[in-house]
């Protein structure tokens, strides 16, 4: 991964010297125009185009040498500005009858910072740039001049100008191509994130709570009612017989009816009400401001559903049913008790003959502490 982030730092570094020695060999150019008209020997162009092979070349050597690593920032964003700063200043100085090219250049040079600097280096860099154009000028003084003697270095000028914008709008655009870019990761990275999230809490097939979510419903739920909150109950439901469904029909059967129970449940629950797989056929609903009676009489309704359902559609001669055992939570215990309590309660709904509620048996106030059955259907 570092060794990959490396890389690609490598990568833009060079794209980005490559840029910006071709940027300095239109320049180049332009000074052989002014070498041409007049204005500068020629020996002007010839160092500064020394100078755009030498700085480039150095710093391309930098990153293939990998040396660029022992740099905190292995880009040398922070160092390539500063050269290039110095470079173009120590040319006012050189060359000030073309000293605007190599002024407006700093523009440029600013611009490809934005790239890679934090606002402290910006302002540092920013602080060396006005030290050197201070001593530039003062170098330069009255030799500083726009070279607009005649119409062809009058050319050369608006030349620069234009190249000098085109540049520019360049360099900007790439600076928004980025910013684009950046925006449409973050956004997947958001999505990403929130996909991650529901793989965590969610059941894959059913697309309510899962067990680890469960659990921490659970936790909340008994924290909230030690604190003196109203009652709530764990009902455990599973589905009879759901074995031989994927045995005769398949597992995508299977699939199918499970996907089907949980709709037949959540057209019965409240929406303050949790759902979760605990796995297989088992499913555990999590009651919340509800007593052992009040939470019976959902869980009735839910029998009575799944019994009635046609399930046929998924397989011929498919009957089902549903055993569901409940408790309340009570005071001082731990999830784990309440939880034990309640598969012991559905347990016995299965010795029972399935297809029914059982609540635990001290839930319910009845004084000869029987398991009390309810078929209410
Ligand atoms: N189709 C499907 N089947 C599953 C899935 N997860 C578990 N199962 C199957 O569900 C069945 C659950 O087993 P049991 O609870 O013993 O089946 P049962 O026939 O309902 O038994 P009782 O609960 O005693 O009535 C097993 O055959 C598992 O292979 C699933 O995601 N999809």
């Amino acid at each position: 991964m570092k060794q990959q982030r490396r890389e690609k730092i490598n990568l833009l570094t060079l794209r980005m010297l490559g840029r910006v020695a071709t940027s300095g060999l239109l320049d180049v150019l332009l000074l052989c125009g002014f070498v041409h008209a007049g204005v500068i020997h020629s020996h002007i162009a010839l160092l500064y185009g020394a100078s755009v092979v030498g700085i480039n070349g150095f710093f391309y050597l930098l990153v293939k040498s990998g040396l660029n690593r022992r740099f905190k920032d292995p880009s040398m964003t922070f160092w390539q500005l500063v050269t290039a700063v110095l470079q173009q200043a120590g040319f006012v100085i050189l060359a000030p009858q073309v000293g605007y090219l190599f002024l407006i250049n700093l523009f440029l040079v600013y611009t490809c910072g934005a790239l890679g600097l934090s606002t402290f280096l910006y302002v540092i860099s920013w602080l060396v740039g006005s030290l050197a154009l201070l001593l530039a000028f003062g170098l330069a003084g009255t030799h500083l001049s726009l070279p607009v003697a005649t119409y062809f270095s009058q050319l050369l000028v608006c030349a620069t100008f234009i190249l000098t914008l085109g540049r520019s709008i360049y360099l900007t655009n790439m600076l928004s191509r980025i910013r684009r870019r950046i925006t449409v990761k973050n956004h997947e990275l958001l999505l990403a994130m929130q996909r991650a999230r529901a793989l965590a809490t969610r059941d894959e097939l059913t697309n309510i709570e899962n067990r680890r979510s469960l659990m921490g419903i659970l936790a909340i739920e008994q924290k909230r009612f030690q604190r003196g909150g109203t009652p709530f109950c764990i009902a455990i439901l599973d589905l009879d017989g759901f074995k031989s469904v994927n045995d005769n029909f398949g597992h995508s059967a299977g699939d199918q009816v499970l996907k089907t129970f949980v709709e037949i449940v959540r057209n019965e629950m409240r929406l303050s009400d949790h759902f979760a797989r605990y796995g297989g056929d088992e499913f555990v609903l999590v009651l919340t401001d509800t007593t052992v009676e009040e939470g019976v009489t959902a869980l009735d309704r839910i029998c009575a559903g799944t019994e009635m359902f046609d399930w046929s559609k998924f397989g011929k001669g498919i009957v089902l049913t549903t055993s569901i055992g409940i408790t309340d939570f009570r005071a001082g215990e731990s999830v784990k008790e309440a939880f034990q309590r309640a598969d012991m309660a559905l347990y016995a709904a299965k010795a029972a003959g399935r297809n029914r509620v059982m609540i635990s048996p001290d839930s319910f106030d009845n004084n000869d502490g029987v398991t009390v059955t309810i078929k209410g259907y």
